[in-house]
């Protein structure tokens, strides 16, 4: 079964536009728990665009009363700063199911590349290592192609599939274009132990499609799509859409 992690990131952008309290995330996040949603995904980023230390410290909460999975995401070489104590920190302080490392530094709009395992892999060993230290199942941001022989090296438990290409593919009507390397990356990856996840752009236009193609994911992230048509149906419907596609079979 695919389980659905609903990404709060956009909440906290609407909320810091202002300066206020709201949309307030902690019930949005409620909101998406309720309507079935499995966790909740966070990318906290250096410079507190969105989700800052305070919403994670009270998402961990809310989650762990709730007995469902918080993953946050984030670059665990990104030095901590003003509001930001680090991703390595703020795991040792909330002890997320699952911490998603992802190589993107500050300046990028969105995240959009997975990690050159070969390259990273020395890197990732001892810090992977450290995740696992604090209870967290630890995934890696990964590109259709990587190198998964180097990413099943550095220990983790998991990869998530930067769907980037394959919501860019769907949306120029060439979709069949891009599914052969995530079939063959998702199924290295199954073959040498590690669980799959996939994330980024995903929608309610191209998830059915892409789970359909690629087989077994164990879990998707969902953010920006998510909460944009949200605003057309409201979240508890959008997220009782999201389930209906992931539990279709
Ligand atoms: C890791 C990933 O795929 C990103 O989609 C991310 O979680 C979204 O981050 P932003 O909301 O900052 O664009
Ligand atoms: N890991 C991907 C994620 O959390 C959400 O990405 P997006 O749906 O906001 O593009």
């Amino acid at each position: 079964m695919t389980r659905l992690s609903v990404n709060v990131n956009k909440i906290a952008v609407l909320r810091n536009s202002r300066g206020g309290r709201e949309p307030d995330v902690l019930r949005a996040a409620t909101v998406c728990l309720d309507a079935g949603a499995h966790g909740i995904t966070v990318h906290p980023r250096p410079d507190a665009r969105h989700i800052r230390a305070d919403d994670v410290y009270a998402l961990a909460r809310l989650t762990s009363a709730r007995g469902v999975e918080l993953n946050i995401e984030g670059n665990p070489f990104a030095p901590p700063r003003d509001g930001y104590p680090g991703l390595l920190a703020l795991c040792e302080q909330t002890r997320p199911a699952q911490v998603t490392l992802v190589p993107d530094g500050d300046a990028q709009l969105t995240s959009d590349h997975g990690f050159d395992f070969a390259r990273e892999q020395a890197a990732l060993v001892p810090l992977v290592a450290r995740f696992h230290a604090l209870g967290c199942r630890v995934s890696l941001f990964a590109d259709a192609g990587a190198d998964i022989g180097a990413a099943r090296a550095s220990g983790a438990e998991r990869i998530e599939l930067y769907t980037g290409p394959w919501a860019e593919a769907f949306d120029a009507g060439r979709p069949a274009s891009a599914l052969p390397a995530f079939v063959e990356t998702a199924g290295c990856a199954r073959a040498a132990g590690l669980g799959v996840n996939a994330g980024h752009d995903l929608s309610q236009a191209n998830l059915a499609a892409f789970l359909d193609a690629v087989g077994r994911i164990d879990e998707v992230s969902i953010g920006h799509a998510l909460i944009s048509e949200a605003l057309y149906d409201g979240l508890e419907t959008t997220v009782r859409r999201y389930r209906a596609i992931v539990d279709r079979d």
